[in-house]
């Protein structure tokens, strides 16, 4: 074969370099510089290296192969006698042409690196030290297809290239380098700002209704540190109630983990709660300390403890009163000093009848219960925690304005039963937003159809009667005190008896006054008297009440 002409090896340089700059994405120039170098040299991949005199190792960056580009950051351990020859080659700054691979060579690392990757044969390779100014950028292998394919010519061809190379991939480095750092800047600023939205959306609604009576006794927890049981059906707020005892409690600056026992299998469950060691069980490649040690000196809160299996109580309890974990495969006891929160849906007094929870972990945790009620208790709640979900997921969606409720969405919202508690409304909120983002939101078309779902629409009607009734009776209480008590109402009243229309007249005027004409709404006269903005308004009609006359 003729000795290439000066000529010939500038075409060559001149194309390989066009190649490798031919895109700002690795994978995309170097796929198609394999492509065009496989037309010169009997390859079978190009890979990169890179020596780690730290960690006395060598890293593999990636691998091209035909049409295939593999981006895979995996080390292989040297020996020191290795790492002084990685280091040699480095110093020497050259190529290395090997014909077979011979154990102790140069390129017998580079060839295990890349094990998992390529089939291991016997095969030559061309290693060609890349250097930028005083660096080592890397070490940039040519793989061949098979023993002895690589020659002199090769030798000579790859030097030609370690310039070009040496700077562009010291440029696409930096420049993955920049994206990761920015990958990771972002994903940093998707967590703080979800973190953020979790804050401003962490607001009890019914604090001051319907759940008056639970935040009356989470406030009795303020700078305690005794164990919370948190009861109630799925989806009633339990997790917030929980988040709401840790952010009064003295060790709110402490850790607080929180477990779903449910979401957990049941073969990794002590290993996530108690930590496991190194070699504990396949898999475990490293030691993990648990939730309990993780939870140290602040809260666990074990959502859905219901759930846990008999084996696992047993250690709980254990942990409980001992104060001392163990990790799976580990010798030593650890000491942890946890509070416990716990939650669940299910009725653990039944459970421990039919002996599916111990009995000593029942009493452990139930020392001070906090029972959350239904949706379906408190429906006074229902059109300020609509308005409240309708703000936070136009704030998640980025919607210039919040919709409205359609008026006789409210009616139905009423009436029905809410299996699954708020969880249910805020979904449903969800899914009316995302098909009428302009609103109004019509609820009622979107909730179930089975009539055992709806309380009866008389009983119903008669409830909120009563409602009206009582907020009338706290009226006369007000301005007639004792007439209502069961022995002054056999009394004669002093003051002349009204009927129960200006009863009733009254007590809408006065809230309406004190919520300066609004009608519905969080901040409205309806969710003042706790009676649906519907009745109001038809008790408005009928008393020729206008809202209007109260705004200013
Ligand atoms: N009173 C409330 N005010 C505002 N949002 C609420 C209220 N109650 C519940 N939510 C919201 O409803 C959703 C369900 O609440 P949460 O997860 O606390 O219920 P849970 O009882 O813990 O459910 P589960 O039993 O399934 O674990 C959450 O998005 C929560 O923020």
């Amino acid at each position: 074969m003729p000795a290439p002409s000066p000529t010939d090896d500038l075409r060559f340089f001149q194309e390989t370099v066009s190649h490798l700059s031919g895109s700002l994405e690795l994978a995309d120039s170097m796929v198609s510089v394999f492509n065009h170098l496989a037309d010169h040299f009997p390859l079978e991949g190009i890979s990169l290296h890179q020596y780690s005199q730290g960690l006395n190792a060598l890293k593999l960056l990636f691998l091209v192969r035909e049409g295939r580009f593999d981006y895979v950051e995996s080390l292989v351990d040297l020996t020191p006698r290795e790492g002084a020859l990685m280091l040699h080659f480095e110093q020497a700054g050259d190529v290395i042409l090997e014909r077979k691979i011979s154990r102790g060579g140069g390129a017998a690392k580079h060839a295990q690196a890349l094990g998992h990757l390529l089939p291991v044969k016997p095969r030559a390779y061309l290693v060609g030290i890349l250097t930028s100014g005083n660096e080592t950028v890397g070490h940039l292998c040519f793989i061949g297809k098979e023993e002895d394919c690589f020659t002199e010519e090769h030798e000579r061809k790859i030097r030609l290239l370690l310039t070009p190379f040496a700077l562009a991939m010291s440029n696409m480095l930096r420049f993955q380098r920049v994206l990761a750092f920015q990958e990771r800047l972002n994903e940093e600023k998707r967590g703080l700002e979800r973190a953020l939205e979790q804050l401003r959306d962490n607001r009890i609604v019914g604090g001051l209704g319907g759940l008056g009576g639970v935040m009356d006794e989470v406030r009795r927890l303020e700078g305690r540190e005794v164990p919370v049981l948190i009861l109630g059906e799925t989806g009633t707020g339990k997790e917030l109630i929980a988040d709401e005892v840790q952010r009064i409690s003295p060790r709110r600056d402490a850790p607080f983990v929180k477990v779903n026992c449910g979401a957990i299998p049941e073969g990794l469950m002590d290993g996530e709660l108690f930590g496991y060691e190194k070699g504990a069980f396949t898999g475990a490649t490293r030691s993990r300390p648990g939730f309990f040690e993780q939870a140290h000196g602040g809260t666990l809160f074990l959502d859905e403890v219901g759930e846990l299996p008999p084996q696992v109580q047993v250690r709980l309890l254990r942990v409980l009163q001992n104060g001392v974990v163990e990790r799976l495969g580990g010798k030593e006891s650890i000491s942890v000093d946890v509070r416990i929160i716990a939650a669940t849906h299910r009725n653990l007094e039944a459970m421990m009848k039919q002996g599916a929870f111990r009995e000593d972990l029942y009493y452990r945790l139930f020392v001070f219960p906090v029972t959350v009620p239904p949706l379906r208790e408190r429906k006074q709640d229902l059109e300020a925690l609509a308005y409240h979900f309708i703000e936070k997921i136009r704030r998640r969606l980025n919607l210039p304005q919040s919709p409205s409720l359609a008026p006789r969405a409210v009616d139905a919202l009423m009436q029905y039963a809410w299996p699954g508690n708020v969880r249910e409304l805020e979904n449903l909120v969800e899914r009316a937003m995302t098909l009428w983002p302009g609103g109004p939101l019509l609820l009622d078309r979107l909730l179930p159809r089975e009539p055992e779902l709806y309380q009866n629409a008389r009983e119903n009607l008669s409830d909120l009667e009563r409602l009206v009734e009582e907020k009338v009776a706290a009226c006369f209480e007000k301005q007639m005190p004792g007439t209502q008590s069961r022995e002054a109402r056999s009394i004669p009243s002093v003051r002349p008896l009204q009927t129960l229309d200006e009863a009733t007249r009254q007590c809408i005027e006065a809230a309406l006054s004190h919520c300066r004409g609004k009608v519905h709404g969080p901040a409205g006269a309806a969710a003042v008297l706790g009676i649906n903005p519907s009745t109001l308004r038809n008790k408005m009609v009928k008393l020729q009440i206008r809202a209007d006359t109260w705004r200013s």
